[in-house]
């Protein structure tokens, strides 16, 4: 089973809010979606669950378009919650699980399940605008999840969330992928991204920018962060050749070099004027890479 995403477009009015992209996801993977916001994340969601027709390219789960009568196999928590403010959780998971095919005993259990785990057990018979929006969002993660969906698509499921609602979520997350869910999700928290996906695609105003391994998008990233401490002055590295800033720490100095070769350059220069004492080079966080891909029209 592969989510199979061929040159997909989306042209509203003039301009074209998805612009080329194609992807595959398969089965048991869970697949990061990074972009600033109007990047177009949340128009490749629409058109990946079919609720949108794409103007060029096609989507495909298993081989087939994801038509309404294959809504049962996805799931969707969507970034503008959606929920019956005047509806009990019960009623409202009721309702919604029966569209998706479940029956009412069958709601019920795993409804209980799901409330117990994320220990809100009393929440069965409360309205949902009696709730937080914190547990708001669970009962609509609930929403997405109850019917054991092949594919869930989560649109940024960890905004709104404090830390221990958040890890709790991110373990039903892996969870659920651990059982064999495929998962396309997106959000704004590269650290979340970091933990949670191997591939990923980063859009920025629709087209792709990035795509592949998360790990191996960091090793083949040119630029790298090298972390340096020694006894004596250091401001002399800001004017080597490659290197595009440098910080002063507590405890040194965080240089950030075009490549590993500037790296060396550097290591090479430090130790003709004495000892070093630390000399470290890390990978660049997905933060980094993101802003220095997405620029301008990130606002984080
Ligand atoms: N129905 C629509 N009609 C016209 N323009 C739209 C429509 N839906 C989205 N857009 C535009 O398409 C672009 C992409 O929007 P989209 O919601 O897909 O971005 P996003 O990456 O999900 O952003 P965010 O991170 O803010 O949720 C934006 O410029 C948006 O204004």
């Amino acid at each position: 089973m592969t989510l199979e995403i061929k040159g997909i477009k989306k042209k509203f009015d003039h301009h074209y809010a998805v612009d080329g992209i194609s992807l595959r996801v398969e089965k048991g993977e869970m697949f990061g979606m990074l972009g600033a916001n109007g990047a177009g994340k949340t128009t490749s969601f629409r058109m990946i669950l079919g609720l949108l027709d794409p103007t060029e390219g096609t989507v495909t789960w298993d081989g087939e378009r994801i038509t309404y009568k294959r809504t049962h196999l996805v799931g969707y928590l969507p970034e503008e919650r959606g929920l019956f403010p005047k509806l009990t959780v019960k009623e409202q998971l009721l309702y919604l699980m029966r569209l998706k095919g479940m029956t009412k005993p069958e709601i019920m259990k795993e409804m209980r399940h799901w409330l117990e785990r994320f220990q809100v057990p009393e929440y069965e018979n409360k309205k949902v605008e009696e709730l937080s929006k914190g547990n708001q969002q669970k009962i609509q993660f609930m929403a997405a999840v109850l019917h054991k969906p092949e594919l869930l698509i989560l649109d940024e499921p960890f905004s709104g969330l404090d830390p221990v609602n958040s890890d709790m979520l991110k373990k039903a997350v892996l969870d659920l992928q651990r059982e064999g869910t495929t998962i396309v999700f997106s959000s704004h928290q590269m650290s979340n991204v970091e933990e949670l996906c191997e591939d990923l695609i980063m859009l920025k105003r629709g087209k792709p920018v990035l795509h592949g391994n998360l790990r191996e998008i960091k090793r083949s990233y040119g630029i790298k962060s090298v972390s340096i401490r020694a006894d004596y002055e250091l401001d002399f590295i800001e004017s080597v050749n490659g290197v595009y800033s440098m910080e002063k720490s507590k405890h040194g100095v965080v240089v950030k070099v075009e490549n590993e070769n500037v790296a060396e350059d550097i290591f090479r220069k430090i130790t003709e004027k004495g000892f070093v004492r630390k000399f470290e080079m890390e990978e660049p966080s997905l933060h980094d890479i993101f802003i220095d891909k997405v620029g301008g029209d990130a606002d984080e």
